[in-house]
């Protein structure tokens, strides 16, 4: 059996509908398909999902709503008129409607996935699955045991069948919602509990290229990848794949493909276990990264040796509730890297609790930071790549603020102006496809 999940951009239309249609059709296999909410199109600029962001903030916000709704509804009503189908999309849309000034965040958010389920199913024959009734969470984790047995008795019955990702439910019977692009999380799991041959996930790509094709133009494919290598590359911020997706694929070694609904000949991108890729010449497997970082660099002589320092550091930064992404380190200093918008207007906050309990020696703090990752399999066996990286960046006049590789031995991380972002990329890449910078001793 096989699962397949469709993003936003391959159900974003009528036309798009009829080219999952045809993928499904081509392969009996294909058993349990995952859809996202209708995402952009040429016609449609902007994706359901935020339309209900809107939507629910204006609600808020005591705004005036109706024209929000109205725009929602008629995406569906149009899919549906246009597929000719029979559905009656307006009761579901009047049953929400009736739900809005009394329904939970989680709960209207997740309305794009379940209409666009409801419309894939009826379009496909096949039946429609809520995913509040098998996907079952205990806090942010899926119960494992309890949803694998729901939807093991709903497949004897319904054998093929449509979910809505992006969200299950919580013990109670709410709605538990998932990180945004979480249809990708859906289908994970759906492979995992079923012991699906394959996972498919099906996007506007062809797979998962070495670079963000929006900043390099005809970036080449990576044809195989090994879980680790995409978990790196979706956490650095590679669009196209959910990072808290790689994990229930991976704990059953569910081979993982990436393919485009819009051409399927073109095959994908692969993901497989580390022992099942055979390492090729290419030395950096992908580059990946984010804009606006802020990096706080405290000093302190010997801060190494003072764990209660540290500690009381940490304590800072949770009180605060703001995450860190990385925390390189020295003899006597240790930088936090987190993102810009989950520090907010906390800054001030946090370097007044730092100076005030902490005695350190200084407080330095950068922003507007981007980190750029290049990602490969085995860096150790790889010969000097941070150095060979930091040559060229410095020919191209970019200047690096620091360089880290991490000590999961996959990833050399280099930290640089968000004005210098694209460029740096860009750069990585041209260098890494250069026959200097391949062969790799064995
Ligand atoms: N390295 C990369 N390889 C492929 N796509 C990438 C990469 N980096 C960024 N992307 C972007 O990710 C997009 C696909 O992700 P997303 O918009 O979430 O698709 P979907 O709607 O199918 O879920 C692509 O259109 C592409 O612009
Ligand atoms: N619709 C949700 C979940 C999702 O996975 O979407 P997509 O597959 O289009 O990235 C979002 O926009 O975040």
């Amino acid at each position: 059996m096989k699962v397949a999940k469709f993003g936003g951009s391959s159900v974003a239309d009528a036309a798009q509908f009829k080219k999952v249609k045809a993928i499904i059709e081509s392969d009996t296999a294909r058993k349990i398909v995952v859809v996202s909410a209708a995402g952009k199109s040429k016609q449609e600029p902007v994706k359901i999902t935020d339309m209900l962001i809107k939507l629910k903030d204006k609600i808020n916000h005591e705004q005036n709503y109706q024209q929000q709704f109205a725009e929602i509804s008629e995406r569906f009503i149009e899919i549906r008129n246009e597929l000719q189908l029979k559905i009656v999309i307006e009761n579901d849309l009047q049953e929400i409607e009736n739900n809005l000034n009394n329904c939970s965040y989680d709960y209207l958010i997740s309305r794009g996935e379940y209409l666009t389920a409801k419309l894939m199913a009826e379009y496909l024959g096949y039946y429609f699955l809520d995913a509040k009734n098998i996907l079952i969470f205990n806090g942010n984790e899926i119960n494992y045991s309890e949803s694998a047995q729901q939807i093991q008795e709903i497949l004897v019955q319904y054998p093929r069948v449509v979910v809505p990702g992006f969200y299950g439910a919580n013990g109670d019977g709410s709605i538990h919602l998932m990180p945004r692009g979480g249809s990708d999380i859906s289908g994970s799991i759906l492979a995992n509990l079923v012991d699906a041959k394959l996972y498919e996930n099906w996007t506007d790509v062809s797979g998962i290229l070495m670079a963000d094709p929006r900043i390099v133009d005809h970036s080449k494919k990576i044809d195989v990848l090994t879980y680790d290598e995409l978990q790196e590359l979706s956490y650095m911020g590679i669009g196209v794949f959910q990072d808290e997706a790689v994990r229930p694929v991976r704990q059953k070694q569910i081979p993982t493909k990436i393919l485009n609904t819009n051409h399927p000949e073109e095959g994908g991108t692969l993901v497989v276990d580390t022992d099942d890729k055979k390492l090729d010449d290419r030395v950096i497997t992908g580059i990946a990264g984010k804009k606006n970082y802020t990096v706080i660099t405290i000093k302190k002589y010997q801060l190494n040796k003072h764990i209660e320092t540290l500690q009381k550091i940490l304590s800072i930064f949770q009180k605060l509730k703001v995450s860190i992404n990385y925390i390189p380190s020295g003899n006597d200093g240790f930088s936090f890297l987190c993102q810009s918008h989950d520090i907010g207007n906390k800054l001030n906050d946090i370097i007044d609790e730092l100076k005030q309990t902490c005695h350190l020696d200084s407080v330095e703090v950068n922003r507007n930071i981007a980190l750029v990752a290049a990602v490969s399999l085995q860096l150790s066996k790889r010969p000097a790549i941070a150095g060979k990286i930091l040559n060229f960046l410095d020919d191209s006049l970019i200047h690096v603020r620091f360089v880290f590789q991490e000590g999961s031995d996959i990833k050399v991380v280099i930290g640089v102006s968000n004005s210098d972002y694209e460029k740096t990329i860009a750069r990585i890449y041209q260098e890494s496809l250069d026959s200097r910078f391949k062969k790799i001793p064995a």
